[in-house]
């Protein structure tokens, strides 16, 4: 079973020529509604990647929730602890320009809400794993990461939006997932010099005990784990857009160890769902299933 204690929330995407300035003000056709949320998404890939899921979160109770929440019933994610508080829905007001350039403000309503107080009442143990980010206060990860280290489980933080993590939660990892630029955001908020992602992976894991992958966008994925690294390139693909690139990565590399695959597998199973992410548009509709993440690990593209 994966746990997956995150954020959900609505996007409003609307199409502009050009981005806003400070103080000016664009207009767009249209815009449109989806479900988002690293939670939410993380969620939905491990879902569909084969694993048993379940989210514990907070939506409001007003009529974004419904959208929030839609597509992962559908796909059979467990909702039962994601509360219902009074407070708007999460929502990322996204703005897209002709070239694909994006300015994002998110609300996080709900999701400040968000408490871990579930995970204590859940049946966990050894074969679970507890999945974070970083959309929901900070402190209650920490509570739903010691939980699931007092059950036997395993706790991988996505250390997205990029922060600087709490040193009490970097204690509780097991492993950490991040982009290029969140690796460094770590190191520096570590005091360490290193700046390439094989250098901050390595010292993670050395020195931290904390496995460590690091997402090349294009380049694939390079991770150490136990003092050994693996560097893995991305498949060849064609690039729709990246859009829950990251998020796919996370959710299937998380669905596979639970499903008992070692680093290794794991890490070619992520690299997979993040490049097929990348072929459809969108976010959740792009997040891919496990047939065909296991297709292109056939085709031993690695
Ligand atoms: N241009 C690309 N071609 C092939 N695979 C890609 C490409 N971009 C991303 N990927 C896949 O997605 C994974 C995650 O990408 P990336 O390192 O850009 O994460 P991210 O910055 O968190 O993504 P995003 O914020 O766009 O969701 C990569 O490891 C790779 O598997």
């Amino acid at each position: 079973m994966i746990v997956v204690f995150g954020s959900l929330n609505v996007d409003l995407v609307t199409p502009v020529e050009r981005l806003p300035g400070a103080g000016e003000t664009v207009i767009g056709p249209s815009y449109a509604l989806h479900p988002g949320g690293k939670g939410a998404n993380q969620a939905l890939a491990a879902r569909r990647a084969g694993a048993e899921v379940r989210l514990v979160g907070a939506v409001g109770t007003d009529a974004f929730a419904d959208i929030a929440l839609s597509l992962l019933a559908a796909e059979g994610v467990d909702l039962a602890e994601v509360a219902r508080v009074e407070a708007p829905t999460g929502a990322a007001f996204i703005a897209v320009d002709a070239d694909g350039a994006n300015q994002i403000v998110v609300a996080a309503g709900a999701n400040v809400e968000a408490s871990a107080t579930p995970l204590a009442s859940l049946p966990l143990g050894e074969g679970d794993i507890l999945l974070l980010q970083r959309e929901v206060p900070e402190a209650e990860c920490l509570k739903a990461a010691r939980r699931m280290k007092q059950a036997g489980g395993r706790v991988i933080l996505n250390l997205a939006p990029a922060g600087p993590p709490d040193p009490a939660l970097l204690e509780c990892l097991d492993m950490l997932v991040a982009n290029e630029h969140e690796a460094l955001v770590l190191a520096q908020s570590l005091g360490w010099g290193e700046r390439e992602p094989d250098d901050i992976a390595r010292r993670c894991d050395g020195e931290l005990g904390i496995a460590c992958i690091v997402t090349l966008g294009a380049e694939g994925v390079v991770g150490w784990h136990g003092g050994v690294r693996r560097r893995l390139a991305a498949p060849a693909i064609n690039v729709v857009d990246t859009v829950a690139a990251g998020d796919s990565f996370t959710g299937a590399f998380a669905a596979a160890l639970a499903a008992g695959y070692g680093f290794s597998g794991a890490l070619q199973r992520g690299l997979a769902a993040g490049s097929l992410a990348c072929t459809a548009a969108g976010a959740q509709p792009s997040i891919p299933r496990k047939d065909a993440i296991e297709a292109l690990v056939g085709q031993s593209f690695l």
